[in-house]
């Protein structure tokens, strides 16, 4: 197979500066080089540009709006090229918001995608129940065509079509929702196997159950959505909302490895690595643990 890696230097879906710094670190740990050297053809498409706006008033509470908005319809655009040009779309982050562009562009180059959302948190606050305003808890609620009725027009936004149904969508890893989040998981009947599943039936039946609830003929193309604090803080800790009690790096691996082996893994986000926040020791820890998970995964893209 081969991978075109996106950098995506996104922070404004969050409150901790830093994040924007996250595709460089990624990419000094040598994920590129090691990928290649395991022979897999890798196309560098750089760090994508965004114009920066001052004037981007919060709407409805939402923070950013224009500058996240007009961000995301590039990241759509240029993973959908990607994948059109049939490689993996392997998107390094920058915060999670990054995922309205990056499933948005998958789905319009793939219309039967399916989704794995890897989290300690389920990112589908609607502008209405976020807590924060912080557009990296609403990333999902956007896309999900359930939701359609439930989300006020945003500026900027109006261009995003939702893509996904809640049936498409297997959640790992989950330990921190909010009140507005759990009713919608539970009433969208969105899969959804919390770090609770984890430990009951441990990783593997976890991903057994994902694709059978939303692959179960393995005939469509997965996104798999990483976001870095679904690991335990012990092993990551330099993330913007750090949750204690997550997967451990073995999980974590064994996920990446178990979506690449199925042949259907056609996008990759790596989100919320803040080189900022931390010890040096625990930022080289997590951008370690990131490196083992992407490295694991699609070396195996080469058999
Ligand atoms: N649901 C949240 C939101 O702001 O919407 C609230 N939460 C922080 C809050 C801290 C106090 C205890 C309850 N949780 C962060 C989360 C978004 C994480 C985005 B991700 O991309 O990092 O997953
Ligand atoms: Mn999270
Ligand atoms: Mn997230
Ligand atoms: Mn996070």
């Amino acid at each position: 197979d081969k991978v075109g890696v996106i950098g995506v230097p996104s922070c404004k879906g969050q409150s901790a500066g830093g994040v924007q710094h996250g595709p460089k670190a990624l990419r000094q740990a040598g994920i590129i080089d090691k990928l290649t050297q395991l022979g897999v053809e890798v196309y560098d498409y750089g760090d994508l540009v965004f114009e920066q706006f001052d004037d981007d008033t919060p709407i409805l509470g939402l923070k950013n709006p224009k500058n996240i908005g007009l961000a995301a319809k590039k990241i759509s655009d240029q993973v959908s090229r990607v994948i059109k040009d049939d490689q993996i779309a392997l998107t390094l982050g920058g915060d999670h918001s990054l995922s309205i562009g990056t499933i948005h562009g998958h789905a319009a180059a793939e219309k039967n995608m399916c989704l794995v959302w890897v989290d300690a948190h389920a990112d589908i606050n609607t502008p209405l129940t976020s807590p924060s305003g912080n557009v990296h808890g609403m990333a999902l609620s956007f896309l999900v065509k359930e939701l359609k009725e439930y989300i006020p027009q945003i500026p900027h936004f109006e261009w995003i079509k939702p893509c996904i149904s809640a049936k498409d969508i297997a959640y790992i890893g989950l330990r921190d929702l909010d009140p507005g989040e759990l009713w919608i998981v539970r009433n969208m009947g969105i899969s959804c196997f919390t770090m609770h599943e984890v430990d009951r039936y441990g990783i593997d039946m976890v991903l057994r159950m994902s694709m059978q609830a939303i692959n179960p003929h393995g005939d469509r193309p997965i996104h798999l959505s990483f976001d870095v604090d679904s690991l335990d803080p012990r092993i990551s800790a330099a993330t913007g909302t750090p949750v204690p009690g997550g997967l451990s790096v073995r999980e974590g691996i064994y996920i990446a490895e178990e979506l690449a082996a199925t042949g259907k893994l056609t996008a990759v986000d790596l989100v919320e690595v803040n080189p900022l926040l931390g010890t040096k020791e625990e930022r080289d820890l997590t951008v370690y643990a990131v490196y083992m998970f992407i490295i694991s995964g699609l070396s195996l893209c080469v058999i």
